[in-house]
């Protein structure tokens, strides 16, 4: 039995372990006599091995003779006093593990009875308890690869890499080709394994030989004592103990010679092996990284800038070109006739509400700008438009479809949104402003229709200060994207308009939501994140969005973002993966190329209101999780302090388990059957999307998650979330499965 109480010493030797922490036993202690009376004592050393104890002084002796008992002895002293130090009247209790004696007291078992104590088999002291769920530990990693390995998570490790290694095996037997850069990594990883493990079982021969010698050694030992008392006459008397002799000393020789053989080739394949492990480890495409030396750290730093840590080059920003144009396309005569005719009669029975140098009228969904006039109480989209908002809704699809052609299950933004701005006489201008309200679809685009008199539209590239002028005569339609206003302004010059009356109609998709438009730019690990308004599965009609694929740090288009609310990054790990990336400089460059598009997101999106940066995914290479450490650590302590508006992705750390990618929330086998390092499986994708959601939607209600109850994510918990990454059917928001 182990996790045992002790008795109180003086009371009747019973196998109960139980002891009274007393003055009398305290005097036990002092005079070497153990505070564990005579009882059973299992060693921590002797793996369950009982020593059974006469009496305590020759115990002492006993134990202290042998040299494993002498350290043993000296742990008595120790492990059999509380470590509070202090005497005190109570039961004291053993540690299964480390045999540590506590007061019950102290350890807040003290309600307990005799009866209780005793049914207690296994008990762990605040030294050896370990908490059954992984915690990382954040002081040195800030990419938090470095997790507690508790028992449990160690076996669960085992027996994943035991499946994994099934697997590969498997995998060889039905393919028998295993090119390719991670399989020949994980081959020569699992050769350094083999040849470590033989090395062990060498080593171990090695010892069970030696302790063969010893044991042989003290029996002949023992022969030559017995010989030698029946003394030298005796030894030389008789012709057969001569012999016997002789034979004694040949077989010593013998056996010495045969172990000195055994000890030879032993250590000649242990230096053998050695040297495998060398030559392996040298041509180790991941070696480790070498440090650089260390660069002045940052002058007021947030976070504590580690010196070696800093990026080695500065980060310059390339030019990045907009390749927006101020009108995207124009349709003369648009409308009919007949209907430009009806519509203008309808118009001019509306009432109108003045704004700066002309008037407006909304209908449908409510488009609110600066200085809006006619964005509440909106009356819905009349019949009378309601053919031409078709039509307008076919373009709409038309140039959505031609910009992402390969994406046919894209939902394209619908207009849903008329303002009719009306110009009377010359003296009406439109004051130079953008379209570039968040609440406008960022893939949408801005459709104008005039009606009645000409003029001329102005746009102005607001970094070149480039102005062009765009003609609208009568029935025309002309066309801007809704990325372009990032770049023009727009507007009609004071004195430009002739006499007479224009109307402009100007459609738009709007929305509240796209306050929270999310761009997800990253490689293969968000391949089953989904956008959309479906319940479950997406990430629902609260964070629309659109995403982009990005394999490498280079192929992030900044372009891309603009417009867009929330930009959410990740990408880096094929950056980091490759052969040149050898050490922590590379590393650093490559940050240096994500830090470089954050800035160009930034400057051609100056109305995204955050970029949220996911930390590099765990790896279950540890080699490569090492470069993946030397980058996220980048993104915490460079990045972060110094880019305002970066946000952050948080709990990456539950993808870590036994410092790689969980087995549970990953990959086992690729597409063609290979070991897969990187990928995350669907549950983990799952787990991605919910926590890219909850970091978006924190932003949006400025850190606290307002919707519907507190830590929901469409009605379910995050917690649960979490924990449905484990359940198959589980789907959660965010992730297509
Ligand atoms: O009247 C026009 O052509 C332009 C109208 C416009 O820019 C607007 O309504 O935002
Ligand atoms: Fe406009």
């Amino acid at each position: 039995m182990s996790g045992r109480i002790n008795k109180p010493a003086g009371k009747p030797q019973t196998p109960s372990p139980l002891v009274k922490s007393s003055a009398q036993s305290k005097r036990g202690l002092n005079t070497r006599s153990p505070v564990l009376s005579p009882t059973t004592y299992k060693s921590p050393h002797s793996a369950g091995k009982s020593l059974k104890l006469k009496d305590s002084s020759i115990t002492s002796i006993d134990v202290l003779d042998s040299p494993t008992g002498s350290s043993l002895c000296r742990s008595l002293f120790d492990l059999e006093k509380c470590p509070c130090n202090l005497s005190q009247e109570s039961w004291l209790i053993d540690c299964s593990k480390c045999r540590q004696y506590w007061h019950t007291k102290c350890v807040t078992l003290d309600g307990l009875s005799k009866k209780d104590y005793n049914k207690i088999v296994n008990w762990l002291c605040p030294f050896c308890y370990t908490a059954p769920v992984s915690t990382a530990d954040f002081s040195n990693d800030a990419s938090c690869l470095t997790c507690r390995n508790t028992k449990t998570l160690r076996d669960a490790n085992h027996a994943f890499e035991v499946s994994a290694a099934a697997a590969k095996i498997k995998s060889v037997i039905n393919i028998g080709d295993i090119s390719g850069p991670s399989d020949s990594l994980l081959s020569q990883e699992n050769s350094i394994r083999c040849i470590e493990s033989e090395m062990k079982q060498m080593n171990e021969a090695c010892q069970t030989d030696i302790r063969k010698l010893i044991n042989e050694v003290c029996q002949l030992k023992t022969e030559l004592t017995n010989l030698s008392s029946t003394g030298p006459d005796t030894l030389h008397a008789s012709h057969h103990s001569s012999e016997s002799t002789e034979q004694l000393l040949a077989t010593i020789s013998c056996k010495i010679e045969a172990l000195s053989i055994n000890e030879s080739s032993i250590t000649a394949g242990l230096n053998e092996l050695k040297q495998s492990v060398a030559s392996l480890r040298s041509t180790d495409p991941h070696p480790t990284v070498p440090s650089r030396p260390p660069l002045p750290p940052d002058s007021n730093p947030i976070f504590p800038v580690h010196p070696t840590r800093v990026p080695r080059t500065g980060c310059e920003i390339p030019h990045v070109p907009h390749r927006q144009i101020p009108v995207s396309d124009t349709k003369h005569e648009f409308l009919e006739q007949t209907e430009a005719n009806e519509l203008k009669v309808f118009f001019d029975s509306c009432s109108f509400k003045p704004e700066s140098g002309h008037s407006v009228m909304s209908f449908g969904s409510p488009y609110q700008y600066t200085g809006s006039k006619s964005s509440s109480n909106v009356p819905p989209i009349p019949d009378i438009l309601k053919p031409l908002l078709e039509r307008i809704n076919n373009v709409q699809s038309e140039l959505y479809r031609s910009l992402y052609p390969d994406q046919p299950f894209l939902t394209p933004p619908e207009i849903n949104s008329c303002l009719v701005n009306k110009y009377q006489g010359s003296d009406s201008f439109l004051p130079r402003h953008a379209d570039r309200e968040m609440t406008i679809h960022p893939e949408s685009s801005i459709f104008t229709i005039s009606l009645g008199q000409s003029c001329d539209v102005t746009f102005t590239e607001r970094e070149s200060g480039t102005e062009s002028s765009h003609p609208c005569p009568d029935r025309s339609l002309y066309i801007m994207s809704r990325r372009s206003q990032e770049v023009f302004d727009h507007e009609i010059e004071k004195g430009s308009m002739p006499a007479g009356t224009r109307y402009s109609l100007t459609f738009r998709c709007i929305s509240w939501t796209h306050n929270n438009s999310t761009c997800l730019i990253g490689d293969s690990n968000t391949r089953f994140l989904r956008f959309g308004s479906n319940k479950r599965g997406t990430f629902g009609e609260q964070m629309p969005g659109q995403k982009f694929w990005a394999p490498k740090l280079k192929d992030i288009d900044p372009v891309s973002c603009m417009g867009y609310s929330n930009v959410v990054l990740l990408c880096g790990i094929n950056d980091i993966k490759e052969s040149q990336i050898q050490c922590e400089s590379d590393v650093a460059d490559c940050y240096t190329l994500l830090k470089q598009k954050i800035k160009q997101i930034k400057l051609l999106s100056p109305c995204t209101k955050a970029v949220f940066v996911c930390q590099l995914l765990p790896t279950k290479d540890l080699t490569l999780n090492r470069k993946v450490n030397d980058f996220n650590r980048l993104i915490h302590f460079d990045l972060f302090p110094s880019c305002k508006d970066v946000e952050y992705v948080e709990g990456f750390r539950q993808f870590v388990c036994n410092r790689v990618l969980a087995a549970e929330l990953s990959m086992h086998l690729d597409r063609h059957g290979r070991f897969d390092m990187l990928h995350l499986n669907r549950a983990g994708a799952r787990v991605l999307a919910s926590l890219i959601k909850q970091s978006v939607f924190l932003r949006v209600h400025g850190g606290v998650d307002k919707r519907r109850h507190t830590g929901r994510v469409n009605g379910r918990l995050y917690s649960s979330v979490v924990e449905a990454r484990l359940h198959p059917s589980g789907m959660v928001d965010g992730c297509q499965v």
